[in-house]
């Protein structure tokens, strides 16, 4: 049951915790731009992606920024990482998360992924046919969220490396540059700590979230997409009976919809990775099968609406990584599947 839901039902027993399972301290806030908490099937997802210093990759469904962010600390910050959400807030979250990171290489921008890829009237009007990786960045000329993300702080520590032991120190102000203030130590080291790593999540300057009409085809050296799922593999929502048959049946659906914009987006001999949270195989496994072969070859359209829950064969089970949350390594439930893609048709 969702904590909402919990305030909502008039019945039932409620147990509080007493007693922590695990000690391990809350680690909001604590070395912020340091460190960012993963689940191992997110770190192993990325790393699978396998993403290489100056390449070129989408995540489809970015927010708040998990996977985006390993991804472009694996490309040492070097080529470009655009990042999607549909949802404004989420895109937000996205570049505050850049930012705390001092990540310059992610790009994130608004849009539905069932319309990323864009359409080739639009390319014609806008005279980007030419180049198909300027042609993806729609809108977003005149401001560039990556710099948004990194606008400077308003003071600079002029004295940052003297007498560090006193418990005030004087800076100068930028707009004022005649004028001196005193300023404690601990908003010293939070300055400094600014200035290398970008003014952080809980500072985050802002920028305008970027909307973005799509992406040429063949356009990406990799995509991700880490779909949006019944999240089963979240170990209380197996339990919360929130999903149906059918609802299960419509991710599965939405999922193939977006994976078709994969294939497009994607240049022939690039890969696609596919990954879920839930422990579904209708939105995990049944998407081989259609997709078929060992590399995708041509763009793979829905011919009908048939639902399939196929298991792989054991040699095809081989290919994709399935974590298990009932098992001894203690994980959520997560599936990915990592596609070569082939030559592509006409
Ligand atoms: C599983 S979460 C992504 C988690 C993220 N990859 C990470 O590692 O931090 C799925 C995301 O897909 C987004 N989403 C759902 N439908 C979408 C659509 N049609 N277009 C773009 N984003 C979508 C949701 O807003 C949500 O943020």
């Amino acid at each position: 049951m969702s904590r909402a839901g919990i305030f909502r039902v008039p019945h039932g027993i409620a147990v509080e915790m007493t007693e922590r399972v695990y000690q391990l301290p809350s680690f909001n806030d604590v070395l912020e731009g340091e460190i960012f908490l993963q689940n191992l099937p997110s770190i192993v997802a990325a790393r699978v992606l396998d993403p290489q210093p100056g390449e070129r990759i989408l995540d489809m469904c970015a927010a708040p920024g998990g996977k985006t962010t390993a991804i472009a600390i694996l490309m040492k910050d070097k080529g470009e990482v655009v990042a999607l959400d549909r949802s404004h807030n989420k895109v937000m979250d996205i570049l505050k998360l850049a930012a705390e990171m001092d990540l310059n290489c992610i790009k994130a921008y608004k849009i539905d992924a069932l319309k990323s890829v864009r359409k080739i009237n639009e390319e014609t009007n806008l005279g980007m046919e030419d180049n198909p990786n300027e042609a993806a960045e729609t809108m977003a000329e005149d401001s560039d969220p990556c710099h948004a993300a990194h606008a400077t702080i308003g003071a600079t520590a002029t004295d940052a490396g003297e007498d560090s032991s006193t418990t005030t120190i004087v800076q100068s102000d930028e707009q004022k540059p005649d004028s001196k203030r005193y300023v404690s130590k601990a908003e010293l080291r939070k300055n400094l700590r600014r200035m290398k790593n970008g003014p952080g999540r809980n500072n985050y300057s802002g920028g305008r979230v970027e909307k973005s009409k799509g992406f040429l085809p063949n356009s990406f050296d990799r995509v991700l997409l880490d779909a949006p799922c019944s999240a089963l593999g979240l170990r209380p929502r197996l339990f919360a009976g929130e999903e149906t048959l059918e609802s299960l049946k419509n991710h599965a659906t939405y999922q193939r919809r977006m994976f078709d914009q994969a294939v497009k987006l994607v240049r022939p001999g690039g890969v696609i990775l596919y990954s879920t949270c839930t422990i579904n195989p209708g939105e995990n496994e049944a998407l081989h099968p259609k997709v078929g072969g060992p590399g995708i070859v041509g763009s793979w359209e829905r011919s009908n609406k048939t639902y399939t829950e196929e298991w792989l064969t054991e040699q095809e089970a081989e290919l994709v990584q399935r974590f298990d949350p009932s098992s001894s390594v203690d994980t959520i439930g997560f599936f990915i599947a990592k596609f070569e893609v082939g030559q592509k048709e006409g």
